[in-house]
């Protein structure tokens, strides 16, 4: 077990660059076995989750690489296999070699993935998608068996409900697919277009991603022509302008993309955070008043559920109360006790958080339950008096590239003793 010890109450100042996207890359992974040829990726975030996807390519025979923030991966030599548990259970993203093994061998046997435990997470979209497609779908002990001994055919899909998982398992099983295959009420997060760009470099055919209607018409070979950079990733910026904006003298957050970022920067500065919007940088002033807000978590353009927690604590300052309502996982309460031990006034009731002002956190020893659960308490460290120690901090090594030095350059007093060393 991880511990991150944070000595808090100073002020923080200078520059911070966000990674590339964990969500884009933990996809973009998977996608390269459809690649006949060898695959180049760039601004690839140094996270657990890239790690664990790395050994398990490994286990299909398909070396890779990872050196300063390129990852190169060379799929050519790829042998089937079972990936029935080990890393499969240490992150959400490993069912994205459901549709990826489906794509390239017409076969997958995946056990249920892991991930952040923030309330169910089913894959009955994923499922309803595969079967869609013409593959027989069924569980074996831990696992998901799915064949398609005949090939796999377009279809028209409409997804119950908008889902991330459910969009891009469909995208990735029948981008080789014979004929054409609509997504309706599909996902348009950003992190999806950068999927398909990278599909659609290596010869893909899929229009309309960042609708809600994506045409995917099937093609035989898809190779690499040129490198991929992965772009920004909104959840680890919005982490940083909540933190500037909780304990900022002055922070340059750089290498956004501010539309992405929209829903929540309409809401930071709604509850009165000075912020200046450049081009692909954010500077967030130090501030002195604040006030409450409702916010309500929706799919993409809305308020990302992945949010709600980093900005938990600077709600904690505004002079009057906040809500919040995550309408896709209302479950997403678990850092809520520990900000109270920290002495946060704040309550859940009926899966609504109400957060109320406080005056003073006071460090003490907390558990980070998941990624974005982690976060939250990171800055409410950052913000307590004394010292405190975030246990399980490797859940929030899953998702924030090099974090411990990205927190020293703006001054922070942290530390970290885990395996991963970021
Ligand atoms: C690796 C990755 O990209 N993870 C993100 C992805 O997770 P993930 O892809 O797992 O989330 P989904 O978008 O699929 O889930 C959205 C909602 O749909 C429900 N659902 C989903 C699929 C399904 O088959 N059946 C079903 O009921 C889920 O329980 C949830 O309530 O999107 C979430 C919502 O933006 C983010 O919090 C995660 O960071
Ligand atoms: C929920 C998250 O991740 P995952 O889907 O990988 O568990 C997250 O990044 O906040």
């Amino acid at each position: 077990m991880a511990k991150m010890v944070i000595h808090g109450g100073k002020r923080l100042s200078g520059t911070v660059t966000i990674g590339g996207a964990k969500n884009s890359t933990v996809a973009i992974i998977p996608a390269t076995i459809l690649a006949d040829s060898p695959v180049i990726l760039d601004s690839v975030p140094q996270i657990k989750d890239v790690y664990n996807l790395m050994d398990m390519l490994g286990s299909m025979n398909v070396a890779s690489d990872y050196d300063g923030d390129v990852l190169r991966v060379d799929p050519t030599q790829i042998k089937f296999i079972a990936l029935p548990h080990g890393k499969v259970k240490s992150l959400r993203a490993s069912y994205y070699f459901m549709g990826s093994m489906l794509g390239r061998f017409g076969k997958a046997v995946v056990g249920f993935p892991g991930g952040d435990d923030i309330g169910p997470r089913p894959i009955d979209q994923h499922i309803k998608g595969f079967k869609a497609l013409g593959a027989q779908v069924h569980q074996q002990k831990d696992s998901i068996v799915i064949e398609a001994p005949h090939g796999l055919h377009g279809a028209r899909i409409f997804l119950d409900m908008v889902s991330v998982g459910a969009t891009i398992n469909i995208i990735l099983a029948a981008v080789r697919a014979h004929g054409t295959t609509v997504i309706e009420n599909a996902a348009r997060e950003p992190e999806i277009i950068d999927l398909a760009t990278f599909l659609n470099n290596m010869g893909a055919q899929i229009r309309g991603v960042g609708t809600q209607t994506i045409r995917i018409t099937g093609v035989e070979h898809l190779g690499t022509q040129s490198s991929h950079t992965i772009i920004p990733d909104r959840i680890e910026a919005g982490t940083y302008l909540s933190l500037a904006a909780a304990v900022g003298d002055g922070i340059l957050v750089k290498n956004i993309i501010a539309e992405h970022l929209d829903a929540f920067l309409a809401k930071i500065q709604e509850m009165g955070v000075n912020l200046d919007v450049r081009e692909d940088s954010i500077f967030v002033y130090p501030n002195s008043q604040l006030s409450g807000i409702k916010v309500k978590t929706s799919v993409y353009p809305g308020f990302a559920t992945d949010l709600q927690q980093p900005l938990t604590p600077l709600m904690l300052l505004a002079d009057s109360q906040s809500t919040i309502i995550d309408s896709i996982y209302p479950k997403r309460t678990r850092h809520i006790p520990e900000l109270i031990k920290m002495g946060a006034h704040i309550k859940v009731v009926n899966n609504q958080i109400l957060v109320n002002h406080t005056s003073h956190l006071t460090g003490t020893e907390v558990t980070a339950e998941e990624i974005r659960g982690g976060a939250s308490l990171m800055i409410a460290a950052l913000m307590a008096e004394g010292t405190t120690v975030i246990d399980c901090a490797e859940n929030i090594m899953r998702g924030y590239d090099r974090i411990i030095t990205k927190l020293q350059n703006l001054k922070a007093d942290v530390s970290y003793s885990g395996n991963e060393i970021f």
